[in-house]
């Protein structure tokens, strides 16, 4: 299936099987995310949701098939993706013991630029508090704060973003992720939850079962 020159692609997934601990999890997933184009992984519980991502962006080579990167394969195309990534996993990277300012200046982030992403994320007055003194939605909305510096990479996956964030705190979310794929960036995500964004595309790995592997799986998504 082609792709256009308008939207080229940027991350390709060809017949991909993940396992864990020998255990294969899904197998001929296939699919193209184009320049301004967004993914949500669906899948039950276990399906391997986070075990794709993590593939994605080269934490485990436990698999088979082809992940490429702007037209070249991992893992040489692994270390260009990866200079062009913003990924946020479950646990999203925030350091319990610094606060939520030293957090994002960790990651490179400006003081100036980090506090105003902090405002973004409604974290005003708690950007000197400990993180491990914060709840579970404040913490999950400093690891968001990335989302919201100047110079964001291009291509964000996230892991359950919207987990322990309030119903506001989804909405900037939202509105963020959209202004992200209006400026060409693009998104994979997983999410338990529906997401308000428009021109989302769906990947189900349910599709992809290994027992089902017999039938028809749809073929290769292509979303630009
Ligand atoms: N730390 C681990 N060690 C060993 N096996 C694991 C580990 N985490 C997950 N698994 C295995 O991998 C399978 C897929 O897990 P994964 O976290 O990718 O699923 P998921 O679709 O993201 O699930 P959820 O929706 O519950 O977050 C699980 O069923 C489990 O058997």
């Amino acid at each position: 299936m082609s792709v256009t020159n308008k939207s080229p692609a940027v991350l390709q997934v060809r017949d991909l099987a993940c396992e864990r601990d020998g255990r294969r999890l899904f197998e001929g997933l296939d699919f193209t995310l184009g320049a301004g184009a967004a993914i949500q992984v669906k899948g039950g519980n276990g399906a391997g949701k986070t075990t794709l991502l993590r593939t994605l962006i080269g934490s485990t080579s436990d698999y088979s098939g082809e992940i490429l990167w702007r037209g070249q394969v991992f893992p040489q195309g692994l270390r260009a993706m990866r200079e062009a990534l913003l990924y946020i996993g479950h646990r999203g990277g925030v350091r319990g013991g610094l606060t939520p300012l030293e957090n994002l200046t960790w990651y490179g982030a400006t003081k100036t630029s980090a506090l105003e992403a902090l405002e973004r994320v409604d974290l005003f007055g708690f950007e000197d508090s400990l993180c491990n003194s914060l709840s579970a939605g404040q913490n999950r909305r400093v690891a968001l704060a990335r989302m919201f510096l100047p110079q964001a990479p291009c291509l964000w996956i996230l892991d359950e973003p919207l987990t322990a964030l309030d119903v506001a705190g989804v909405a900037a979310l939202e509105k963020q992720m959209t202004t992200h794929l209006g400026g060409g960036g693009s998104l994979l995500l997983t999410s338990h939850q529906p997401l308000n964004i428009m021109g989302l595309n769906f990947v189900d790995l349910s599709d992809c079962l290994v027992e089902e592997s017999f039938s028809d799986t749809g073929g290769e998504h292509v979303f630009n």
